[in-house]
């Protein structure tokens, strides 16, 4: 739905000034229905990607196509294809949302009757109907975002492209767009976040390409990038110290176990495994032959701010 390679732009900020390459080659490729998120630390690409994806900025170099249509031969088929709800969004303080709504849809070139039904759809859809005729200015961090969600899609686009969805909300109204956006993705739209959250890539997205220097260092779902690392530690917590001792013996020798470290304040060991879905049960067998049983198991996963620390050597929001 939307496929990209070896975009590229770059900036010159003044005459005279060393060129910016803001974004250096970027090859994506979002299946339909799916939520994309590209993440990474300010000034990655991120919006400049975006930007040239919603024909707002010509790229200097590559070639995309969204929605199916193409992106410098035809950038005018993809701006009707796609709704863009920017960072900070576009609200103006003094109207309602129904006259934004109903603006922002005969801005599409939808007619005046059919305007006034998507307006209400949209605050039905949005939660919003029970503040719709109260002026913008008057609306919550939260309210005021899902009012930029209904008016991104008012005009029912293919392809939706969010520039960090979730800045500056508190984490009820962050929640609350969230089930908005998934809530798009089940309708079968397919959506581009940028995000430099992690754990707004990890509960939102289905992939991820994280974007360091205008570049995709490395792409896949959030469980394939976690995993790419270090896969999952498992805990196993056993009775006492004679049993810790036999069970590191036993499991040392299988080969799903990574790496076997001894937690002796607990009577307990860690175990380093490519996946904690299929060695656990091994690990339980392998515990139950040598008649050993533990008092628990727990499993660790990486987090993606191991992943990005890890890829980029820094936090994806303090670099
Ligand atoms: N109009 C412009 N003129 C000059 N430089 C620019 C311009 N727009 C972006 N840049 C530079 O290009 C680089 C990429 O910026 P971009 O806004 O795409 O990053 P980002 O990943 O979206 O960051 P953030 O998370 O802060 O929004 C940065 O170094 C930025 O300063």
């Amino acid at each position: 739905m939307i496929v990209t390679k070896g975009l590229r732009k770059s900036f010159r900020p003044r005459r005279g000034a060393a060129t910016v390459d803001a974004v250096r080659g970027i090859d994506l490729d979002v299946a339909e229905g799916r939520i994309y998120g590209l993440l990474g630390p300010n000034g990655a690409g991120k919006t400049t990607t975006l930007r040239m994806l919603a024909t707002l900025l010509p790229p200097d170099g590559g070639a995309a196509t969204v929605a199916g249509a193409d992106l410098r031969t035809d950038p005018g088929e993809v701006r009707r294809r796609i709704g863009y709800v920017a960072q900070g969004g576009g609200t103006t303080d003094h109207a309602t949302a129904r006259e934004e709504l109903v603006l922002q849809a005969r801005m599409h070139g939808i007619r005046k009757a059919e305007a006034l039904r998507r307006a209400e759809q949209g605050l039905a859809a949005f939660d919003l109907t029970e503040f719709g005729d109260r002026p913008c200015r008057t609306y919550s961090g939260g309210q005021r975002r899902r009012l930029d969600l209904a008016l991104g899609v008012v005009h029912r686009p293919k392809v939706l492209f969010l520039d960090e969805p979730t800045v500056g909300l508190d984490p009820r109204s962050r929640a609350q767009v969230w089930t908005e956006v998934r809530r798009l993705r089940d309708q079968g739209m397919t959506v581009l976040i940028t995000t430099h959250y992690l754990d707004e890539a990890d509960a939102l997205c289905d992939r991820i390409g994280i974007v360091d220097h205008g570049g995709i260092v490395t792409e896949g779902t959030p469980e394939q990038l976690k995993q790419q690392i270090s896969g999952d530690a498992v805990t196993i917590g056993l009775t006492d110290t004679g049993a810790t001792a036999r069970a590191a013996h036993v499991l040392a020798e299988l080969p799903c176990v990574r790496r076997l470290e001894a937690l002796p304040e607990e009577d307990g060991l860690r175990l380093h495994v490519d996946s904690a879905d299929t060695a656990i049960p091994q690990l339980l067998r392998a515990l139950a032959a040598a008649g050993l049983e533990p008092d628990h198991v727990q499993l660790q996963r990486p987090s993606l701010d191991d992943v990005f620390l890890a890829l980029t050597g820094r936090s994806p929001v303090h670099s």
